[in-house]
This record gives C-alpha cells, structure tokens and sequence, in this order.
C-alpha cells in the first residue's frame, strides 16, 4: 500500500523539482475550517529516495477569525475568507507546481453543529472557490471531517512532529485538543484493558501506518469544546430562548454584563449579582458539561507523555502558566491551583478576560473529573514543534501521500 502510494507520487513529480541527490520536493494546502476561526497550512516535504516518510522542510501558517459557521446566513463571505487565505498559498507554492499541489479543506466541530444543510451551503461556497483555484482539487477536497479522525490525525502530527513515528521508536506520545466546539482526547495504550473496557462505539481506531497496525484509544467529544462547554455551563446549549434570556453563571464576576457570541448566535451573559461566586459554585456548574459525557479510560498511559494544544495552551498563557512563545509543562494541579486564584476575587481582581474564571474551572474538570487525570499528571503545552502548528492538519495532509488507514 505505502510503496504503491510513493511510486504514483513520484511519477507524478516532473523532473522539475528534483535536486541532483533525486530528493523530492512536493507541497500541500491543508485549510482548518474550525468553530473559532479558518487557518491555511502550507506544508513543503522532501521525499528522499530511501526513506519511506517524507521530512517536512517548511510550513507555512496563516489565520483568521471568526470561523465559517459566522456566516452560515451568508455563505459568500465564507467564500472570501478562503479566497483571501488561498493568497498565502499562491505566494508560498511556486508557480510551476501549483497544479499538483493538492488543496484540501476540512471542516471540525463548527460545521458539525450546523444543521446539515446549512453546513452544506457554506462547503458548497468553498468548492466554488477552490475550484477556480489553480491548484490540485481532490475529489474529496471540501468535507466534514469526522471527529475520530481528527483524533488520530492530531496524533500522527505530533509523533511526526517529535520523531516518534520512526521505526526505531518504541514511545509515542498521546494528544489532548481541546478546541471551540470540540474535545479530542487520542493515546496508543499500554493496558490491553483500556481497550477492552472502552465504550463500544467510537473509542478505539486501528491506523494503518509505515506498516505497523496502531490500535489507538481516541474519542471526540462534540459539545464539549471550550465554547461549547461555556454553553452548557450557562445552561444555553439547549435553549431555544436564546434570543432574549440572560444567561447567568457564578463562574462569571457578580457584576459583569454583557453579549457573547459562538456560531453565529448571541448570548447575553452575565454574573450571579449578591449571588453566588468563585471556584466551588463554579466546578458545580462546569461539572453538569462534564459529568457522565466523558468516558474515563482504564489507565490513562500512553508509554509516554501527553501533548495538549489548542485551547490548553490558549488559556495556560492568559492564566500565566507558560509563556505564550514556549509552552512549557503544566500539572494538572497547576491549572487548579490558578482557577482558584483566578476565582477567588473576580470583583476586586478582575481578570483579562472575564470568562477565564469559567475556562480555567472546565478544564480542571475535564482533566480530573472528565478523563481522569491525577493532579500530578503532566502536560506537554505545545503551540508549536520545530516552528510546525500542532494541530491534526499536518497529519490530514500526510494522510494525502500515504493513505494511512484508519479503521
Ligand atoms: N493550527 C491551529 C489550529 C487551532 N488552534 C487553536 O485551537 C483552538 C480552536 O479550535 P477550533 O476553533 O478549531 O475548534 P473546533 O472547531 O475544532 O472545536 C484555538 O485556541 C486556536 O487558536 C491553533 O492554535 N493552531
């Protein structure tokens, strides 16, 4: 399968790109249409001869916000967002190859929770777009993407990404991806029970890789990203009453205020005024998002250590935790130590932003309550590795080259 996969991808490559020692340079175009944002992935590999994995040389990382369920009542606008972030790739790919550099767009937990036929119009809009491109379009271009697969994509990335995928490497590392609107939680087991004991459906997927057969514990929590968790929390996830109630939390100070917005939909939100505040009403609130949603897995080990980006590593850099240009390593207890202070005094000590409260408490709980994590247990807090996004795009894009199967 995988000599099958490189020999069509060199037949495909003219002589053009092909330095004096027959190394391979090839790109692809990975969009992210996230709940909170859409981001362009330019990836630049070199194929060696004798290597059956490619190196990646370069990539390329441009985003905007809102994400593209903002426009699900005016599809066009979705258009021109890819439209725009397309330039980045126009400048980054050479002219010469952009006709077989393939563009792929996938879309996570934002158009997910979009009713399907209004997901449908927005995908419909960037087909458009991208089939007047000039680039490689894929049958399969423009898609949803299911939420499984974004797990063990996010773990191809960051094994790549950390020398773990080599045939040497005995280690992997598992991935924590908290996002807007969904949670992934992947990990390769060293306990034969975790898998036993794992729900039936939607917990355990085999991949096909470099000919190995991983069978990895992964699961995508939809609802329980950090937006979708506020929603829950403020008790508006299942509301039709949206439009005209005040949602109220004591995660949020006594005297805020104010509108919030998530998938197109406004909220108005406010604190609990002369009500209840801080941490403990708080977990009690944020425990409803988390509390029989997330499976427990037997043993939480993945013979090595867990990555966790996104959302983690947003709110570990507003909470203080890490610096926002290196990441660093966290404890659990760490992050429960900080929603506390964060907590304690939101009146007099208002933080940056006044959801952080809420967002520090959620993932405390997610992490201990949720997954079950112990409060030494260590996190990984990682935006970048080697200057490449930690994200499930570049592992989406090596999927284009070598068909890694997931099943
Ligand atoms: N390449 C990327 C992609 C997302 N992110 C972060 O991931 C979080 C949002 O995830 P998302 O909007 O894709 O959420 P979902 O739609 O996957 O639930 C934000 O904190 C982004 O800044 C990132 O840092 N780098």
């Amino acid at each position: 399968q995988l000599g099958r996969s490189l020999l069509d991808l060199s037949s495909f490559l003219p002589a053009l790109s092909r330095p004096a020692n027959h190394s391979r340079i090839f790109h692809a175009v990975m969009f992210d249409a996230g709940s909170t944002g859409t981001r362009i992935h330019v990836y630049t590999f070199i194929q060696g001869d004798s290597e059956p994995l490619p190196v990646l040389d370069n990539e390329m990382f441009h985003s905007v916000k809102p994400g593209l369920s903002a426009y699900a009542d005016a599809p066009e606008v979705a258009g021109h967002t890819v439209r725009m972030l397309l330039k980045v790739a126009k400048k980054t790919v050479p002219r010469v190859d952009w006709k077989r550099t393939p563009l792929v767009l996938r879309a996570t937990a934002g158009l997910r929770l979009l009713p399907a036929e209004r997901a449908q119009a927005l995908l419909d809009q960037i087909q458009l777009v991208f089939d007047e491109s000039p680039f490689f379009v894929p049958d399969d271009g423009v898609s949803i993407m299911n939420g499984t697969d974004e797990g063990i994509l996010a773990w191809v990335s960051l094994n790549f990404l950390t020398g773990h995928l080599k045939a040497q490497s005995k280690k992997t590392v598992g991935i924590l991806d908290l996002g807007g609107g969904s949670t992934q939680i992947t990990f390769l087991p060293t306990v034969r029970k975790t898998i036993e004991d794992a729900p039936a459906a939607d917990f355990v997927a085999r991949l096909d890789f470099l000919n190995t057969t991983f069978e990895l514990y992964s699961h995508s929590y939809l609802g329980s990203g950090i937006m979708a968790a506020r929603l829950s929390t403020l008790g508006a996830l299942t509301t039709d009453e949206s439009e005209w109630r005040v949602f109220r939390s004591s995660c949020l100070p006594g005297k805020f205020r104010d509108e919030w917005s998530f998938g197109g939909l406004v909220y108005r939100v406010s604190g609990e005024p002369g009500g209840p505040e801080g941490y403990k009403p708080c977990y009690q609130e944020v425990l409803k998002a988390v509390k029989g949603i997330i499976h427990q897995p037997y043993q939480l080990e993945s013979g090595g250590v867990f990555y966790a980006f996104s959302y983690y590593y947003d709110r570990a850099v507003d909470a203080g935790l890490i610096d926002g240009l290196t990441g660093g390593t966290v404890q659990v207890r760490d992050f429960r130590k900080r929603a506390k202070e964060v907590c304690s005094d939101m009146t007099k000590n208002p933080p940056a932003s006044p959801f952080l409260c809420m967002d520090l408490t959620y993932i405390t709980c997610l992490l201990k309550d949720g997954f079950g994590f112990k409060d030494s247990a260590a996190l990984q807090l990682t935006k970048k590795v080697n200057n490449v996004e930690a994200s499930w795009a570049l592992g989406a894009a090596l999927d284009r080259f070598h068909e890694l199967k997931i099943h």
